[in-house]
């Protein structure tokens, strides 16, 4: 199965000059919803994984079905104003804006072993302030993964000390 094609791309979207990749599509298709969530899963079964941390809002979808697939606990990292309890912040720019990140202070403990999910990286803005909280709480980091990567944004050079893993690739076409 071509899950590329399960993505729908939408150019001058929210602005001129991004072309969005759309996964409601991907989600709405059974098939290609379930063998995204199973090549997370595939991935990291075999590690020693402690918690995901989903990040908002699209991350919390396959963030959650992979912590929930692994049996463990899932954090997410949430728009500044959403999160109740005392928390951590970072602010971070993105393709198409800025804004800043929270997480729970008590969400992770020194040491354990994270996976951090959201559904695409483009400038890195956001997952980098997500790497940001995760390393403020001592946690360690397995590994950032994404169902798509943008590479001509060049994202990963915000996740520099992170392994980064991608289902997907989309070049400026
Ligand atoms: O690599 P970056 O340039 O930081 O962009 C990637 C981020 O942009 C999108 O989220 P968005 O902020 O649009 O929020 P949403 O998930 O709530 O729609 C996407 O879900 C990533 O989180
Ligand atoms: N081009 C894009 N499509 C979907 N989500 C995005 N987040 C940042 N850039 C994006």
């Amino acid at each position: 199965m071509d899950l590329k094609k399960s993505v729908r791309s939408i150019p001058g979207w929210p602005m001129e000059g991004v072309i969005f990749r759309d996964l409601t599509t991907l989600m709405l298709d059974p098939a290609a919803f379930q063998k995204s969530c199973d090549i997370l899963y595939e991935r990291y079964k075999a590690s020693s994984v402690d918690k995901i941390v989903g990040i908002d809002a699209r991350g919390f979808v396959f963030g959650a079905v992979l912590a929930y697939k692994l049996g463990i606990g899932f954090v997410p990292v949430r728009k500044k104003g959403k999160l109740p309890a005392e928390t951590l912040e970072e602010s971070y720019s993105l393709e198409y804006g800025s804004g800043t990140l929270e997480i729970h202070r008590d969400a992770l403990d020194s040491g354990e072993q994270v996976v951090i999910v959201d559904d695409l990286i483009a400038t890195g803005g956001t997952a980098g302030a997500t790497v940001q909280l995760v390393n403020k709480l001592g946690a360690d980091i397995i590994e950032c993964a994404f169902l798509i990567e943008l590479p001509d944004l060049g994202g990963r050079a915000q996740l520099r000390n992170c392994s980064v893993f991608a289902i997907m690739e989309f070049e400026g076409e």
